[in-house]
């Protein structure tokens, strides 16, 4: 996008390097950094955006807020206490956080379609599809949606989980009270169903994403573009889009 520059890159195996060379292109007067601290503090930047590992996202954002940059999440695997220690963070930088679980227009359609769903249908769950190596479960996608859904309202349950005759695992997790069941398999790469159901008759909103990644690049760069106008924390591309025009 030409209305972006990019300040810094990190690469520990390639720290010291210039971006440019590394990539095979002609060099670029970026300094690759062995961390996004080091990044920053070598040259400043309006907004990070992380795409990197559950394990080290929420130190990036907040070594970024620290810094004075906002953020753009799009890593999976925070919980909902990340986030809140986020908001704080961010308030307390004046600066925005916007995290998506799923930045695909698709995804972001579905939860706010999902949103309605729920204030009218009380029985729902969550399926989430992923490659067999994801490190992480539920999906980043599938952890928003049903926390959202979650605080929407407490899905009716017909049978207590507790009472379950059977391993009550079965039954998937709970997640704000809604039960996600995780598939981790060869051949899924990224979707997620969310069903609503009345006696009869079934709702089932399905985003369905193949492995080119680029369906996440146009949200993500539309929340880098937003993120400046934003103060703590904003979750759910879908909120970008709908709630804030
Ligand atoms: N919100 C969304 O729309 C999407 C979210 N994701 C999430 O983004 C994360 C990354 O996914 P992929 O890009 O598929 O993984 P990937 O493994 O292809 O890329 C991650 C990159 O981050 C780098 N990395 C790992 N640890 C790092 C660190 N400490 N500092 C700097 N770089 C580090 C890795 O070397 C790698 O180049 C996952 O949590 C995934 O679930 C992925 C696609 C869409
Ligand atoms: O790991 C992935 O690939 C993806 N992760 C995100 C998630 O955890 O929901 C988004 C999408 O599913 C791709």
């Amino acid at each position: 996008a030409s209305d972006f520059q990019v300040t810094g890159a990190v690469a520990r195996s390639a720290a010291g390097e210039d971006l440019g060379a590394v990539v095979g292109r002609k060099p670029v007067d970026v300094r690759i950094s062995a961390s996004v601290a080091e990044a920053l503090d070598a040259a400043p930047a309006d907004v990070l955006i992380d795409y990197t590992h559950p394990s080290v996202v929420k130190a990036n954002a907040l070594a970024a807020l620290e810094r004075g940059s906002a953020v753009v999440i799009g890593t999976s695997g925070l919980t909902a206490d990340d986030f809140t220690e986020l908001d704080a963070a961010a308030r307390k930088a004046g600066k925005g956080v916007v995290a998506s679980g799923n930045f695909a227009i698709t995804a972001a359609l579905l939860s706010h379609f999902a949103m309605i769903a729920a204030r009218h249908i009380a029985h729902f769950e969550v399926i989430d599809y992923a490659k067999a190596a994801k490190p992480d479960s539920p999906s980043g996608t599938a952890r928003e949606l049903a926390e959202r859904l979650g605080d929407v309202r407490k899905p009716q349950l017909d049978y207590p989980i507790e009472e379950i005759i059977g391993p009550s695992e079965t039954r998937g997790g709970s997640v704000n009270g809604v039960q996600v069941h995780a598939v981790r398999l060869p051949s899924y790469t990224a979707s997620v169903d969310a069903l609503f159901t009345v006696p009869g008759a079934r709702l089932v909103l399905k985003h369905d994403a193949g492995t080119d990644a680029s369906v996440y690049a146009d949200g993500t760069l539309l929340a880098a573009r937003k993120v400046s106008g934003v103060t703590g924390l904003i979750r759910g591309l879908d909120r970008l889009i709908f709630d804030q025009g």
